[in-house]
């Protein structure tokens, strides 16, 4: 097991940050940790760096118990803070240069990271004079030199426009396949794309803890159809799979397929086969959006 948290509680004053939270995350994961603004993120993460004492509760990361065994904690993970602190004004090899004296780690490392973050061609500028997509590679380098098991990044992409935010979650991906991974997030298209499981945490508590394999299985179907007349809800059950239709107004119907087949080519035979022209068709699918609404909207409303 690389992280295992049982029954975390931290509270600022009168906000309790986090509520009771336990989960563990196997070896080779890469497990996102998804939760609206001021949710609990940064404060679980903080307490796996050691940066935060929890009130009660245990947690390791890498078998090393996070308030007694603090050193052995801090090797095994690389960080990635939110605002990432780089110094502008060093070079970048300067800067791992200087991150490995001050961590004491084997210098020749630096090269490694440089390659492994795709830094090469950048490597001999200043920092400020990067985009911040590879700024944020400067700071995911500065976190892989001491070659640690676990990375956890609190909020890798924020402020990466689309082409850098794909080449940061490519290279999340790939550093993936040798490191632990926890990410916290508030985009859930990045947990779809670089995730094996997710974590949702709402206001301190951990809310679902579901593999995203899972969670496509468990998907229904649900289609969006407009015909140019109106036809009988019962008329539309008889189609295969479907388990409930509603009339969402004029001639629009909402269709719940339970199967993973599309089975929108079905809907489309089914309408021509009945002298039905089909005016839209789309698929509005439950996935882990509607989950995240349907269980951190709750308790907003
Ligand atoms: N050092 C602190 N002092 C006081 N309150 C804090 C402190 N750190 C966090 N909090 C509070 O604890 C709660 C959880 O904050 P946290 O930063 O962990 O949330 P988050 O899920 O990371 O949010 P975001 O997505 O906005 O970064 C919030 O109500 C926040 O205001």
């Amino acid at each position: 097991m690389s992280i295992t948290v049982k029954n975390i509680s931290k509270s600022f004053g009168n906000t309790k940050a986090l509520n009771n939270v336990s989960f563990t995350i196997n070896k080779g994961e890469i497990v996102g940790f998804l939760g609206p603004n001021g949710a609990g993120k940064s404060t679980m993460m903080k307490v796996l760096t050691t940066y935060h004492q929890a009130d009660s509760g245990e947690a390791y990361v890498n078998s090393y118990d996070v308030t007694k065994d603090k050193k052995n904690v801090q090797k095994s993970i690389g960080y990635l803070a939110e605002h990432n602190p780089l110094y502008l004004d060093m070079y970048v090899k300067e800067y791992l240069n200087f991150n490995a004296e001050v961590y004491k780690v084997n210098k020749e490392n630096i090269a490694k990271v440089i390659e492994q973050t795709g830094l090469g061609p950048e490597s001999p500028k200043k920092i400020g004079q990067l985009s911040k997509g590879y700024r944020q590679r400067v700071g995911l380098a500065a976190a892989l030199l001491h070659d640690p098991e676990v990375l956890i990044l609190d909020e890798p992409t924020t402020g990466l426009d689309p082409n850098q935010l794909l080449e940061i979650r490519k290279l999340i991906l790939e550093i993936g396949k040798e490191k632990t991974i926890l990410l916290s997030t508030h985009i859930m298209k990045e947990v779809e794309a670089v995730c094996d499981r997710v974590l949702i945490i709402d206001k301190g508590c951990l809310v679902a803890d579901k593999r995203l394999s899972d969670l496509r299985k468990e998907e229904e179907q649900v289609l969006l159809v407009e015909f140019d007349f109106r036809v009988e809800e019962a008329f539309l059950k008889k189609l295969p799979y479907a388990t409930n239709v509603i009339n969402t107004g004029g001639f629009i119907y909402e269709i719940t397929f339970d199967t993973t087949k599309d089975m929108r080519a079905e809907v489309f035979d089914f309408a021509h086969d009945n002298e039905l022209k089909t005016l839209q068709l789309s698929r509005k699918n439950k996935n882990l959006e509607s989950l995240f609404t349907e269980l951190t909207q709750a308790s907003h409303s």
